[in-house]
């Protein structure tokens, strides 16, 4: 099949590239042409695991091709995707304009008929505008074509997004148009042929489909990191809970990872894009205000920790930092919980040297200047080397060289034996053992310390 992508960020270009490596012919389109040029060269401009090599084979192969063109990128094409982005406003809502504006300028260019599909994660209501600026703009120039729209969220995760899209546990699609259906059925079933997983409904069910999926892992995180606090008081370690309630399968293990709070590009937004989609609707959305509210709260949870251990005297001490994306496995450090951190430290007169496997150079082009230039921040090329001098670590994102270090080399660098593990990656008992004072989310009392210490010594 032809297509066409509109849009080459974290969804476009996997959209793009997984499409290709299926034998579809694929134009990606974006406005950013200094983003296309990288492609054109076959540098993919995102850490993403194994992104690269399957736009490289793909553009080798002619199945994958980049523009800036819109006209050109469209042309012959059969289903077209918008997959720009919908970023914040100031007020929570999400902003679609560059959605809006991609349905005019197609209905400026197409000359045959198409499917469009909208990808991007949009407000209720939104695929219906789209639908109709296109009617609109093709009856300006009198062109008489038959432009079906459709809605299909993307659920990829960052860091695994081509194995989510290659492997979708479901693929959803609101349209009222038998032929749009039809064809995204053809287009996915290469995707979902063990298992039929292509869900159809309205329109609006969709997008608020999406919405509600990220809206409820939301609230499982803030859920956990609420009990966590709770535990923390009561002597219990929430670790312990984790699993036992993970056990029943009605509940399950995932996204139930209490630690220093969720970000990125999509939680933290969605979740208040919805809010704010119910205010509008006239529903005061309480539980997913709470649910926001706490992961305010959480992201500051490992400051409040430090300030609770060494008072109010951080000014003139350095901490050593090990994670800066807002999860394993990508460079993305939008929402990260790491950068809060930072500002508090540093507002608070403390020095921070940081590392991160992947997000250096992100964190080196997003980070404030002045906080490089006044010596308040400094990156380090190696995770021991961050801990030179420091009175703790902070572990804020679980990557998994961080999961087993060095303990005795950390234990030389650092100035004090402190671990502030923001997402529980280390048991208490193997730190008390190996001589770190410990500080983890939620792993509260003594008790579950001894316990752990008892278990620990029990397997020898
Ligand atoms: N990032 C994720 O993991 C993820 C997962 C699922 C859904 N989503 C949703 O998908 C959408 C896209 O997210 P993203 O992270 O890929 O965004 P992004 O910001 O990384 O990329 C968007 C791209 O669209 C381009 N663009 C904007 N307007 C354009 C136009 N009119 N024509 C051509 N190109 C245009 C931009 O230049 C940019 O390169 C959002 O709605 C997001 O909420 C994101
Ligand atoms: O048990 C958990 C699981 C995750 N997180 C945090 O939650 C955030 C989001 O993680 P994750 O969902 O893995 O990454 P995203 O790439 O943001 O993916 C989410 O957002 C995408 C964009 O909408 C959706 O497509 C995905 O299905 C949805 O998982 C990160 O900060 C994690 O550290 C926790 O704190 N505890």
């Amino acid at each position: 099949m032809r297509l066409t992508v509109l849009g080459t960020g974290y969804v476009g270009l996997v959209t793009g590239a997984c499409f290709a490596e299926m034998g579809n012919h694929v134009t990606c389109v974006d406005r950013d042409a200094a983003k296309i040029q990288r492609l054109e060269r076959g540098e993919v401009p995102i850490y993403e695991p194994g992104l690269e090599p399957l736009v490289a084979a793909n553009l080798r192969q002619g199945r994958l091709r980049f523009t800036t063109r819109l006209a050109e990128a469209v042309a012959g094409a059969e289903v077209i995707f918008i997959a720009v982005g919908t970023p914040p406003r100031a007020d929570g809502s999400a902003d679609v304009e560059d959605v809006l504006a991609a349905a005019r300028d197609l209905g400026a260019c197409l000359d045959h008929d198409a499917v469009v599909v909208v990808k991007s994660t949009v407000p209720v209501g939104t695929t219906e505008r789209v639908e109709a600026l296109i009617t609109e703009a093709l009856s300006a120039r009198r062109e008489i074509l038959t432009v079906d729209v459709a809605f299909n969220p993307e659920f990829l995760k960052e860091g695994d997004a081509v194995n989510d899209f290659m492997r979708p546990d479901r693929v959803i699609v609101g349209s009222r148009s038998a032929r749009a259906i039809a064809l995204l059925r053809m287009l996915y079933a290469p995707f979902t042929r063990n298992h039929e997983r292509l869900l159809t409904m309205a329109v609006r069910d969709a997008e608020m489909t999406k919405y509600a999926a990220n809206a409820m892992l939301a609230t499982r995180i803030s859920f956990m990191n609420e009990l966590a606090t709770i535990c923390e008081r009561l002597g219990v370690d929430v670790e312990q809970v984790r699993v036992g309630i993970g056990s029943d399968p009605r509940i399950g293990y995932s996204f139930i990872y209490p630690g220093c709070g969720y970000g990125g590009s999509c939680f933290p937004k969605d979740v208040r894009a919805l809010i704010r989609l119910a205010q509008d609707a006239g529903v005061d959305a309480q539980l997913l205000r709470a649910v926001e509210a706490r992961n305010q709260v959480q992201k500051r949870a490992l400051f409040d920790k430090l300030t609770a251990r060494f008072g109010q005297r951080l000014a003139g001490l350095r901490f050593g930092l090990w994670g800066l994306a807002f999860k394993p496995g990508t460079d993305d450090m939008r929402e990260a919980p790491a950068v809060t951190l930072i500002a508090q430290l540093i507002e608070a007169g403390a020095t921070v040297s940081a590392f991160d496997p992947a997000a250096m150079t992100a964190a080196q082009a997003t980070l404030p200047r002045e906080w490089f230039e006044a010596g308040r921040l400094q990156l380090s090329n190696d995770q021991y080397d961050a801990l030179e001098d420091a009175s703790a670590l902070l572990l804020v994102t679980e990557w998994k060289q961080f999961r087993n270090p060095d303990f005795a080399r950390m234990r030389s660098a650092m100035r004090l034996p402190v671990i502030f593990d923001g997402r529980n990656q280390y048991d208490p008992a193997r730190m008390a053992a190996e001589g770190f004072e410990y500080h983890g989310i939620g792993r509260g009392g003594r008790g579950s310390v001894e316990a752990a210490a008892l278990r620990l010594r029990a397997a020898g």
